[in-house]
């Protein structure tokens, strides 16, 4: 089952467009925006230009794909620029069409988003092997260039070819077929929704180039008994060999147990961007935690450690 913010609904939200993106349904499936509360961006980096300048209340972007892995412009965007923090999240499976326009014959020029193109490639090696493949900036964008001419094929969801007039010549394009990908809306910070007991927490961490680095990041979330969802290395762009990692984590920032490692990461790491504590929608609960890192324990210890600075306790 979806979980909602407890937050106020943002009304406006641009999200990866045009009309007929993954990124639209996905939005759609959280319920019917208002009219005129969903407005298309041109790109993932406009979409998120658009929440941080205040155009919007938030944007909905892709994040990762159960068969592509993570979208780069996504995690790189969230990592630079103003802080944006993540405020809920959406599934959504994902198949592809081949949209034509009527009485096309050959499909010389094939296009789509990257993120569609590598998921499609061997459907594309096999039935369109002289093709041209041409990266559009989404899917739906690359069915409104073949409606314009400009193109031959677009490889769609099957909403975006109906949206564009297009004719479905060829369907279920997808190489592995119950492909997920993952979406979620990010809002510039304020409250942050109540946690839930089933939630999931970001964070960017730049740590130095040294040996080792990356198992202490790791290791303040194992020792807490804190399981990770996803974990990114990205390049800084200063020189080779100096990466950003992202992760997500289960848990919520009011936990102990994810407050007491942000803590820790805070004293570790050069950087830590909190990128937002949010319900999951995967409807999957938090792996079970020992009990020496429930919140029950903290305060034990707390309580301990404070009689021993008080001199009442031994
Ligand atoms: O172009 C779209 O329709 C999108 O919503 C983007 C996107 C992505 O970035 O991964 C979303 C899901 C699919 O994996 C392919 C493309």
């Amino acid at each position: 089952m979806p979980a909602q913010p407890t937050g106020p609904t943002p009304t406006r939200i641009a999200f990866l467009g045009p009309e007929g993106t993954f990124t639209e349904a996905a939005l759609h499936s959280l319920g019917t925006p208002s009219e005129g509360g969903s407005v298309p961006a041109a790109s993932v980096p406009a979409a998120l230009a658009m929440a941080r300048s205040g155009e919007v209340d938030a944007a909905f972007v892709p994040l990762e794909n159960s068969v592509e892995g993570s979208v780069s412009p996504t995690v790189d965007g969230l990592a630079a620029g103003a802080p944006l923090v993540i405020t809920r999240e959406a599934f959504l499976e994902v198949d592809f069409v081949l949209g034509v326009r009527p009485g096309t014959g050959a499909v010389r020029r094939v296009a789509s988003h990257p993120h569609a193109l590598a998921q499609t490639r061997g459907w594309v090696a096999a039935h369109l092997p002289d093709a041209e493949v041409v990266p559009a900036a989404s899917t739906a964008d690359a069915a409104r260039l073949v409606a314009a001419g400009e193109l031959d094929g677009a490889i769609c969801p099957e909403l975006a070819a109906h949206r564009y007039g297009l004719e479905v010549a060829a369907t279920r394009l997808a190489d592995t077929p119950g492909a997920v990908t993952r979406f979620v809306q990010v809002e510039r910070p304020g409250q942050l929704p109540a946690p839930t007991g089933a939630d999931r927490t970001t964070v960017t961490c730049l740590v130095a180039d040294r040996t080792g680095a990356l198992l202490d990041l790791l290791t303040e979330f194992a020792s807490r008994g804190i399981s990770l969802t996803r974990l990114d290395s990205r390049p800084t762009r200063e020189r080779l060999g100096v990466y950003s990692f992202s992760v997500d984590v289960e848990g919520h920032v009011a936990d102990a147990r994810v407050g007491d490692a942000l803590l820790a990461l805070h004293r570790l790491c050069d950087e830590v961007r909190f990128q937002g504590s949010y319900p999951r929608a995967d409807g999957r609960s938090t792996a079970p935690v020992p009990h020496r890192v429930h919140d029950a324990a903290f305060r034990d210890a707390a309580t301990w450690l404070d009689g021993l600075r008080r001199g009442t306790a031994g």
